[in-house]
């Protein structure tokens, strides 16, 4: 079976975690893992979808929040173009099966999630969620990821592939 992960990244945390999902999903299946700007827009032939952003503004980044954060010093900017809210409104499920993942502020009264949003949008082009949206935190803006974050990242992508197949 044929897992893809989906991630765009603007610092590399959201990078590294997409990198530990798939790490976690390759125990069990086939996994490819693409930066959103290099993404077909084609999912034949993909058995679990798993698409992930930083959360930019409570909800998926726009163009305006990727220059925000570029200006912040996002040297080593991963995903230049489009963000994952650009793959998705043209992308066609078909039923295909999906996840989705962001990173966000580890603080307690922070709303919004791109996850949340991502998934809400998914499921309007005809993608089927198969698992809860789920968030993994980084301690500033910038990074770095919260203790503990990469494991559960690991985790959270070996339990989808054990799920699935
Ligand atoms: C312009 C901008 C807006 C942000 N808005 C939020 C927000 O609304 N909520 C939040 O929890 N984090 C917010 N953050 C923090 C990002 O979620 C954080 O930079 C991201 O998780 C880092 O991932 P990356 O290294 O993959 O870019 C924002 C960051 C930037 C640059």
């Amino acid at each position: 079976m044929r897992a893809l992960v989906i991630f765009e990244s603007m610092f590399g945390n959201t990078e590294k975690i997409a990198e530990a999902i798939a790490d976690g999903l390759s125990e069990t299946m086939t996994v490819d893992t693409v930066e959103v700007g290099s993404a077909d827009d084609s999912v034949d032939g993909v058995d679990l979808l798993v698409v992930g952003g930083p959360t930019h503004a409570f909800g998926m980044s726009r163009e305006s929040t990727r220059k925000s954060a570029a200006d912040r010093g996002a040297g080593t900017v991963a995903s230049k173009a489009g963000g994952i809210r650009d793959w998705i409104a043209t992308a066609h499920g078909d039923g295909t099966l999906f996840a989705t993942f962001d990173t966000k502020a580890d603080h307690p009264h922070l709303p919004g999630s791109a996850a949340h949003a991502a998934r809400r949008q998914l499921r309007r082009r005809g993608f089927r969620p198969f698992a809860a949206a789920t968030s993994f935190y980084v301690t500033d803006l910038e990074g770095p990821l919260a203790a503990g974050e990469v494991e559960r990242a690991r985790r959270w992508g070996q339990q989808l592939g054990l799920a699935r197949t």
